[in-house]
């Protein structure tokens, strides 16, 4: 079993209550097996951490990879246009080989950047577990349902076939969800079937909700209920996981209906700001209970997959819906990115804090820079002036995914290649 001792880093250990502190971290095999002040253990690597930050790896809670080849395609449109006029015609012209190299676009530039989980919700499931198991990262896949138009059953099959044939592949490193994409593409009978197969099967859903004020309008028209009513009235949250993307336009009771939920919301902040949806009712859930993590959405609309980006919207997001610098504050924003996001993936027994027994997934921050410098709080540090090329070494279940900035399991010149030339044929001519 390989050891990796990691010596003199700045230990952010995210456990409730711990401070920073200077210390040594102890990787055996794919777990961590010791964090402390001084380890003084034989390993067969020792990486020194003098002068970086080290922390749990991010988890981007809400994803669709593959969007990364349309990065910048269509852009300072409403949601709607934008998915209806430009993304949904692109996305048809996608083969599984371009569902595959966009992944593998979207997992070097999440790794380049600090996370080493992430949830994606999209089609061709198989290119984007070949490219999450070959990569080395964690993910939760979920395959995408639109139930707007009649297709005999296959996409469901293919949700069902995701979670037979992937779930626990990659070392452990792959779970699995079912994803009924929107209340806007899920009309009742078919949400039903996916929400009691989710409870027999005990596996949990992904959906987005309530990302913009058309869908309220739309979903009170067609069910004369708010998105959040609906969902509650077929009983997704009765006995099931659920992650809720977005969670934007909730009423006083709708987050009422959320409460004790197992599962959350998945905050998306870029997303919502440059879509122009609105500001989620971030620390109300808090208020109540209810889990929020923290997620990218895709490449299309957020343009980056950066958490550290997300980290900062996020907060200044909640400070100045209230007009209070002292809401959601840099420690906070931080739990969400990291444990409070592995708890919406179900995974907060493995990831989101450096602790023994945990797996061992987590970044070298090089914090040697002008910007980066003097440390007075490591939490603000991290959560206000660190940017994602900040990052410089990953480790996901104990292999090294990047060190000193260079990928390891992924060829960049490959990639590269791959996506320009993908991405130009998808979007010709729209
Ligand atoms: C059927 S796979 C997932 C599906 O979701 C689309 N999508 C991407 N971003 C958003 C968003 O912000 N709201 C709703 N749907 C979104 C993506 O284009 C795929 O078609
Ligand atoms: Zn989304």
């Amino acid at each position: 079993m390989k050891r990796i001792l990691i010596k003199e880093g700045t230990i952010l250990s995210m456990k409730e209550g711990e401070q920073a502190f200077t210390g040594d971290l102890l990787i055996e095999g794919d777990k961590i097996a010791m964090v402390a002040p001084m380890i003084d253990q034989p390993a067969d690597q020792v990486i020194s951490a003098k002068g970086m930050a080290v922390m749990p790896g991010l988890v981007n809670a809400h994803n669709h990879g593959a969007m990364s080849l349309l990065r910048g395609f269509s852009d300072d449109l409403k949601l709607m246009d934008w998915l209806d006029k430009k993304m949904l015609p692109a996305e048809a012209r996608m083969t599984e080989e371009d569902v595959y190299w966009g992944t593998k676009l979207a997992i070097a530039e999440m790794i380049r950047s600090g996370t080493t989980t992430f949830a994606d919700m999209y089609v061709c499931m198989d290119a984007v577990a070949n490219a999450v198991v070959e990569s080395g990262m964690r993910a939760s896949l979920t395959r995408g349902l639109v139930f707007l138009q009649d297709d005999g059953g296959r996409r469901m099959r293919e949700g069902i076939d995701l979670v037979e044939k992937w779930s626990g592949a990659g070392d452990g490193r792959i779970t699995t969800m079912f994803g009924p994409h929107a209340p806007y593409t899920c009309p009742p009978e078919p949400l039903r079937e996916v929400i009691a197969l989710a409870r027999q099967r005990r596996i949990p859903l992904h959906i987005h909700l309530a990302e913009t004020k058309e869908e309220t309008v739309k979903i009170r028209e067609n069910y004369g209920e708010t998105p959040t009513e609906y969902l509650y009235h077929l009983g997704m949250f009765e006995h099931t996981h659920v992650l809720l993307a977005h969670a934007v336009h909730l009423t006083r009771k709708d987050i009422g209906y959320l409460r004790g939920m197992r599962g959350g919301v998945a905050h998306n902040p870029v997303s919502n700001l440059k879509l122009g949806c609105g500001i989620a009712p971030v620390m109300e859930f808090k208020r109540q209970g209810i889990t929020v993590g923290m997620g990218t959405d895709g490449a299309g609309s957020a343009t980056t997959l950066d958490m550290f980006a997300e980290i900062k919207a996020a907060t200044w997001m909640q400070k100045l819906d209230y007009g209070d610098p002292t809401q959601l504050s840099a420690e906070e924003a931080l739990r969400m990115a990291t444990i409070e996001s592995a708890k919406l993936l179900g995974i907060d027994h493995e990831v989101g804090t450096l602790e023994a027994g945990k797996k061992a997934d987590l970044i070298l921050i090089d914090l040697n820079q002008p910007h980066l410098q003097p440390i007075h709080n490591l939490f603000s540090l991290v959560a206000y002036s660190v940017n994602g090329s900040d990052v410089d070494t990953v480790i996901v279940n104990g292999q090294i995914l990047m060190r000193q900035h260079q990928l390891t399991t992924l060829s960049w010149e490959e990639i590269q290649r791959e996506a320009t030339s993908r991405a130009a044929r998808l979007v010709e001519g729209l």
